[in-house]
């Protein structure tokens, strides 16, 4: 039995709609999310989530992390500027959200770089439901590929298609997770279908950890759906819009004024909006 309620086979537009009103409800019913972000990112994840209407939450402790996720309606976590501690932390956290029927949407940054990294994103891909995987392409053919070594089947990296690999990492949890992909574009899939989406700019490429903002976007959505293939397009898709929209704003000149842009665009965004600039296609296999 999924995780999470498959949206039936709809079209683009109902897609879109779907996407947009998901976005009004993160403005009306101001979900909680509690993030164990890197301490890269920290400022930026809490502000988008705030900034798109939602409420943020950190703590660390693993002795507070507990009741920190009891107020939390979504969960967002990732793997770099890992300690000790910060694994015991995300575990504990981890499992009481999954007790707590609290989606977790999962960043393993920097999965196969160390040993260290990649023990611990195991440790947690293994034993957590995770709603939403999102990460680079090198992360995801890194988990295909330990998920396959540790299967004995077959690997993976010469399978170039995002697409595929999308589909394919899903498969391998079984229906149970959302995986999406960071890029030029972005893929998200269900295991079944894979959403594209396109909208996007060069600029996003020039500032540090803009991934993790996505996760932390994705899991507002996911704190009033839980339809996570709908929460993960949507984290992309306000992305993508919000930086196109970006680049027209007069004061922009470089790509530190391009952040405030961006981030004044996620505080400004409306559904409609959103619906109307958003670009994707549907592969419904
Ligand atoms: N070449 C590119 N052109 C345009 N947009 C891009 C490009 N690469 C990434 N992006 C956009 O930047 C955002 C973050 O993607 P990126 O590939 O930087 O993630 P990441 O490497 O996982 O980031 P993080 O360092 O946070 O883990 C996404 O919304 C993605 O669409
Ligand atoms: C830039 C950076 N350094 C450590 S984590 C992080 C953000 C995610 O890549």
């Amino acid at each position: 039995m999924s995780l999470y309620n498959r949206t039936s086979s709809m079209p683009v537009s109902s897609l879109k709609k779907a996407v947009a009103h998901t976005f009004d409800a993160i403005r009306q019913k101001k979900p909680i999310i509690y993030q164990i972000m890197n301490n890269a990112m920290m400022n930026q994840t809490g502000n988008a989530t705030v900034h798109i209407g939602a409420k943020s939450l950190m703590a660390h402790a693993v002795e507070e992390v507990e009741d920190m996720v009891s107020l939390a309606d979504a969960l967002a976590i990732d793997s770099s500027t890992l300690t000790g501690p910060w694994i015991q932390g995300m575990q504990l956290v981890g499992q009481c959200a999954n007790d707590k029927k609290i989606p977790i949407v999962f960043d393993p940054i920097l999965f196969g770089a160390t040993t260290y990294n990649t023990e611990a994103v195991l440790q947690l891909l293994n034993s957590l439901d995770i709603a939403i995987l999102i990460g680079n392409s090198s992360e995801l053919k890194h988990i295909y590929n330990a998920t396959a070594y540790m299967q004995g089947a077959e690997s993976v990296t010469d399978v170039l298609d995002p697409s595929q690999i999308v589909r394919q990492l899903a498969q391998k949890r079984n229906g149970k997770t959302i995986v999406a992909l960071n890029g030029q574009k972005n893929y998200v899939s269900d295991g079944h279908r894979v959403v594209i989406i396109k909208n996007h700019c060069e600029r996003l490429n020039q500032l540090v950890g803009m991934g993790c903002v996505v996760s932390a976007l994705m899991a507002c959505f996911a704190g009033v759906t839980n339809d996570y293939l709908v929460a993960a397009v949507g984290g992309f898709a306000v992305m993508g819009v919000c930086a196109e929209q970006a680049t027209f704003n007069a004061s922009v000149h470089g790509t530190a004024s391009f952040q405030v842009a961006l981030f004044d665009q996620l505080s400004t965004l409306t559904g409609s909006e959103l619906e109307s600039l958003m670009h994707i296609d549907l592969i419904d296999n």
